[in-house]
Order: structure tokens, then sequence, then C-alpha cells
């Protein structure tokens, strides 16, 4: 961005060099920014300096910009609320299939995202018959998933709940906001929301991600998708927001882990022989090698403030982090949980309480991976007492937590002027978004695909155009193949699938 922007933000980073790097959306996600602050931002009209110890405003970001922030870090804010203003909260989430038939065209929206699978930039054009073609290959397998845990995710549902409690929450805390729920993969789409959005007039919007730890392809999949809506909208440019990237550091979420995990390991017989099994889901490794995703950082981060929680309630168990649901042949984040569940069980540990750490609901991944896969492989590897720790749900200090997090966030809407067009088109509609996602992805570097399509072909010994050029006969082949259900294969009886 030009300096010369820079200098008309009423909201600016005073620390000497780095300012410019420091996303202005960032520093609101932890109970120690000053959330009685932020509260006096609401009905006030006077200008607000907010200034933060380093300690805590190194605690509110995420690892990459800690080393941004210097002792004399200043943040000024001079946007408060209006008489006018109407808050919205958007919650960010995935997303799942409400029946079986939803499988395949949720999965097809999953493929399709660029930040899932990313293409070469001369194959973009192949993103959707790709998507198209793995979505139909692994559909079969997904539905068993889904089936097994009663026809459809219960996302939505629960997605829906969490909105609705958040929102009183912020009423009993006297912030009157709407809240709404954008999924990424399937309804109600982002899109849809940003709609209703628009309809209720809100003029100063808080984006939350409903995921703790922020990812490249998670909560930045969502974030580039608004990046995209809001920059064609004319209506949505003027509309002030700010994001709150990742939140898994804030006490009141470290609190309510702590007391689930607290409450499990009372079932026990022996609490205190149990090892804590976090399981969180996996990425593609070079999301966090090649990428910059913090995700792997921020998930140890998050696991050593809850046992740090533990610890203070004199719970002291062993434990230990594993990465699931991998799919495809790329590595991912490791250690993986099946592999470390039985060497667990070989190691002779006897009682294990799994604790799923990405995701804030029940999904197919505890409640079939977790609750069914990985319990009946523990029990085969010689682990004899399994317990896992619910999702948090609707969990009220989650809950009020979250809501706090809003509240604090609100000085922060729109706290930069957009004063010129270049400035509009860059930033997102006020910069916040590109900004946050430039902090991690600025190159967005082509990503080795993690899916199941690849394990056969593109792999790096064939990274040459040449092979690259043939593999690409092979899947286009294969696009024909499976949406006409004509070809060699059928011919041949090799691919009975039909369009
Ligand atoms: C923090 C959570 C998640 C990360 C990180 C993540 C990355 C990621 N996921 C896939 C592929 C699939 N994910 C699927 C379902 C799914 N993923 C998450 C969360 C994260 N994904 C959730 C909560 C769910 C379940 C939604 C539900 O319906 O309950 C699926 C579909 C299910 C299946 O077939 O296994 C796929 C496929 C990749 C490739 C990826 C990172 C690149
Ligand atoms: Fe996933």
């Amino acid at each position: 961005m030009a300096a010369e922007s820079i200098a008309m933000l009423p909201y600016t980073i005073s620390s000497s060099d780095h300012h410019r790097l420091l996303p202005r959306v960032l520093s609101v996600s932890h109970s120690h920014c000053s959330a009685a602050l932020s509260r006096n931002c609401l009905s006030s009209s006077a200008q607000s300096s907010l200034l933060f110890s380093n300690h805590s405003l190194r605690k509110c970001l995420p690892p990459p910009l800690k080393a941004l922030v210097t002792a004399d870090t200043q943040i000024a804010n001079t946007t408060p609320l209006g008489v006018d203003d109407r808050v919205g909260v958007l919650l960010l989430n995935l997303g799942g299939p409400e029946t079986l038939d939803d499988v395949q065209p949720f999965l097809f929206n999953l493929f399709a995202d660029p930040d899932i699978i990313r293409l070469p930039r001369l194959f973009r054009f192949l993103q959707k018959p790709l998507a198209q073609f793995i979505s139909v290959l692994r559909a079969p397998k997904s539905k068993e998933g889904y089936a097994a845990i009663g026809g459809g995710s219960p996302l939505r549902t629960i997605t829906d709940a969490q909105a609705e409690e958040l929102r009183k929450s912020l009423w009993e805390k006297d912030v009157p906001a709407k809240v709404y729920v954008g999924m990424r993969y399937w309804h109600p789409f982002t899109e849809e929301a940003i709609e209703q959005i628009k309809r209720d007039g809100i003029t100063k919007l808080v984006v939350l991600p409903l995921y703790p730890q922020f990812s490249i392809s998670t909560s930045g999949s969502s974030l580039r998708l608004l990046e995209s809506i809001f920059r064609e909208d004319e209506y949505l440019v003027n509309m002030q927001h700010t994001v709150i990237p990742s939140w898994y550091q804030r006490e009141g979420y470290i609190t309510a882990m702590a007391n689930l995990i607290e409450k499990e390991l009372k079932r026990f017989d022996l609490p205190d022989k149990v090892m804590i099994f976090f399981s969180a889901h996996g990425v593609p490794l070079a999301y966090v090698e090649e990428a910059g995703d913090p995700y792997k950082a921020e998930m140890e981060e998050c696991i050593d403030l809850i046992m740090e929680e533990l610890e203070k309630r004199n719970i002291t168990n062993a434990y230990t982090l594993a990465y699931q649901s991998r799919v495809g042949p790329v590595e991912w984040l490791r250690p993986y949980t099946d592999e470390t569940i039985i060497e667990l069980g070989q190691k002779g540990v006897k009682s294990l309480l799994a604790v799923p750490i990405s995701f804030v609901s029940e999904h197919i991944e505890t409640l079939e991976e977790i609750d069914v896969e990985y319990k009946e492989l523990a029990l085969k590897s010689g682990i004899e007492i399994w317990g896992r720790v619910p999702a948090l749900g609707c969990e009220a200090t989650f809950i009020s937590d979250l809501a706090d997090a809003v509240i604090e966030s609100l000085p922060y809407v729109g706290a930069m002027a957009v004063s010129n067009l270049e400035a509009r088109q860059s930033l997102v509609p006020l910069g916040s978004v590109e900004e946050l996602l430039a902090a991690y992805d600025s190159q967005r570097r082509e990503l080795p695909p993690p899916v199941t399509v690849w394990e056969w072909g593109w792999t790096k010994s064939a990274e040459t155009w040449n092979g690259r050029a043939a593999m690409l006969a092979v899947v286009v082949l294969l696009v024909l193949e499976v949406t006409t259900g004509e070809g060699f294969l059928h011919q041949w009886g090799i691919l009975p699938l039909h369009p």
C-alpha cells in the first residue's frame, strides 16, 4: 500500500519500522484487549486510543506478526459506533451436506476451491472438471460416513444454534447486533448471508470465522471468498468491517476447553492415568512449510495454553497432539492420529481421552472418524478405556467469550478511511481481509493437491511440462468418461460409473 494512504489512516500502528505490515484488524482477539474500553466506544463519540502492553498485544496476534510488535506499539482508533449504526456479526463456517444427495455437490464445492486444490496458473481452467471428477470418485466413501451419522452433517443446525446464542449474549451485553451464518461449501452459503446483511442495512460488520485457529484452507478460504464478494459490490465496499482471524488464545475459550476436559477426566476410574489426546484436523504439510500457514503454530500454542490452564487446576496428565482426516497421498502434518494411537497402545497406554481441537461443533470427523474409527483402532491397539470430550457447541462460557471477542473488536470496525479509488480496489473494502490474507499467504503459491486423483500421476517426479501435459490428457479423458458415461474405460467395463 502506498505510504500516502497509510498516512491518512485514522487507525495506525505507530511502532517505528514495521507499522505498515501489521494488519489493522488483528489486534482484537484476546480478552486482555480492553473490553471496558471497547464498551465505552459504543456510547461515546469521542476518539479512543488503545494502548496495549507489549505482552497483551503480542498475545492478540498470529505468529508472523508477533515479531513486529515492540514495547512502544500504540494503536489509535477513531471510529466509535454512531447512533445510526447497525451492527452485524458474520459467522464463517465450512458447511456440510444435509442429505446423502448433497454429498457429491458439497464435495464438488470443496474441491473447486483453489484454497483446497491450487493448480498451476496455466491449468486453472481445469479446476471445475477436476473437482467434478474427484467429487464423483470420493462421494461413495463420504456418503458411507454421512450415512453412519444419520444421513447428513449436523453442522448447519449447530452453527445456527451458536448464532442464536451469540446474538442473545450480545444483547445481554447491551450490543444489539444481528448474527449471520455464512458457510463456505454448503447452505446457507456466504453469498446468501451477505445478501441478507445488505437487506438488513448493516453498516458495521464483524467477521468471525468459527475456527479457533487460522488456516489458509479454512478461515483463509472463507476470507478469500469474502474479499471477492466485497470487491464487486458498491454497498459492501462502503460497509465497514473487521475480521477476528483466530481466537484460540482467548481466556474464555481456553477455560471452556479446560472445563470440558476436566469434566470428562472425572468419568475415568483413575483420572490422572489418562493420556489426553488432542486430535486436530490435518492440513497438507506444504501449506505450513511452503505457504506459511500459521495453523500448526497456532494449534501448538493453543494446546500449551489449555495444558497450562489444567495445570493451574492441578491436572498434570500426559498429553499429545496428532492430526487426523488426511485425504490423498501427499504428506500432511504429522504425527498422524491413527499412527499415534497404535504407538500409544504399543507403549502400554491403557486410558485415552480424545479431544477434538480444531472445530467447535460436532461433525462427521468427531462423530464418525473419532467416535467409531479411532475408538475401534484404539481398542484393537491395546487401549482399554476410551473417552471423548464433546465439541463446545453452545457451551455458555464459550459463547459469552465469543460475544466479548465481538465487542472488543467493535472499535476496529472500519478503523481505516477509504479515500481514493485505488485504495478501494486494493482493499476489501477497508483493507482488512486482504491484508490479513497477505500476512499469511501473500504469494498464493501453488500447492501440491491433497487429493487422491494425484496418487497415480501428479508427483514430484512428473514435474516436467511434458509429463504434466500427458497427465492432463488422462485427466481430461477421465473427466469426460465420468461426466458423459462414455469412453474407453466404459467400453472395457473398467469404469461402470454413470453421470
Ligand atoms: C480446521 C478444520 C479443517 C481443516 C484445516 C480442513 C482442511 C481440509 N479438509 C479437506 C478435505 C475434506 N474436509 C471434509 C470435511 C470437513 N472438514 C472440516 C474441517 C477442516 N478441514 C470439517 C469440520 C468437515 C466436516 C463437515 C461436515 O459435513 O460435518 C471433507 C468431506 C468429508 C470427507 O469426505 O471426508 C473433505 C473431503 C482438505 C483437502 C483440507 C485441506 C487442504
Ligand atoms: Fe476438511
